[in-house]
């Protein structure tokens, strides 16, 4: 793949709701690009298709038409255990709800996460602390998630995210419950992780946020437009 070509692409996505007699059409032909070193901001209102679109483009949801690729490869229209195999090599995704698993430490949650990747060596030590300083818990490694605040827990799961160095990051109002100092470092991360080749997606109603990104992609009745 050259280095011009999308890491991430979407193609006239399409996906209905039915619910009785009504039908919502959540995406409605979305067309998107991520190209190496991009960060997009995704911004709309509630309800204008948001969540439907990131499970889309993760493979977490199947589209009713049009095609996702990520890193060359296609996605949809895949059974869903490739689906899967294909999200965790490179996708790093950063949900509100948390990504760690309680009864692991920070340090095994990574690990678990490169293993799910299949990268070589995947509990080997020395990237793993590497993966904690940059998110400043070097000291919080073998501590288990019930015992971070929330500042770390949200730094915790972001070093989940980046685990495998994924090619997309994706995440979903990712500032949403962390305070100042914690927001710019999460950003910082996130810039960093473009400024290495790779791509972030944001959904957010963050003004701030989007500030911080290349550029802005706006949501409005499934249909995606940039600003
Ligand atoms: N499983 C579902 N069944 C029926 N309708 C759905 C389903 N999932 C989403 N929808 C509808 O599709 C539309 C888009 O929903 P979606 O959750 O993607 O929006 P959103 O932009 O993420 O909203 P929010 O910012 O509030 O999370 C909404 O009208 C929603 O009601």
């Amino acid at each position: 793949m050259s280095a011009a070509e999308p890491l991430l692409e979407a193609r006239g996505l399409y996906r209905f709701f039915h619910i009785g007699d009504d039908e919502t059409a959540a995406l409605h032909g979305v067309e998107l690009r991520l190209r190496p070193g991009e960060f997009v901001a995704v911004m709309g209102p509630s309800g204008s298709g948001k969540s439907t679109l990131l499970a889309c483009l993760t493979g977490l949801d199947e589209p009713d038409a049009g095609a996702v690729t990520v890193a060359g490869r296609r996605l949809t229209r895949r059974p869903e255990a490739e689906r899967a195999r294909l999200r965790a090599r490179h996708f790093g995704i950063l949900r509100q709800s948390g990504n760690l698993f309680p009864q692991l430490s920070v340090r095994q949650n990574i690990a678990l996460q490169r293993r799910l990747a299949g990268v070589r060596g995947g509990a080997a030590s020395a990237p793993i602390d590497a993966l904690l300083e940059r998110v400043a818990l070097a000291h919080r490694g073998d501590d288990y998630p019930a015992s971070l605040s929330g500042g770390e827990t949200a730094r915790a799961a972001l070093a989940v995210a980046l685990a495998a160095d994924p090619a997309v990051l994706i995440a979903d109002e990712p500032t949403a419950e962390v305070d100042r100092d914690t927001e710019d470092r999460l950003l910082d991360t996130l810039a960093a992780h473009c400024a290495a080749g790779r791509a972030v997606l944001v959904a957010t109603h963050s003004a701030e946020l989007a500030r911080r990104a290349d550029r802005i992609v706006r949501l409005r009745d499934g249909g995606l437009t940039d600003v």
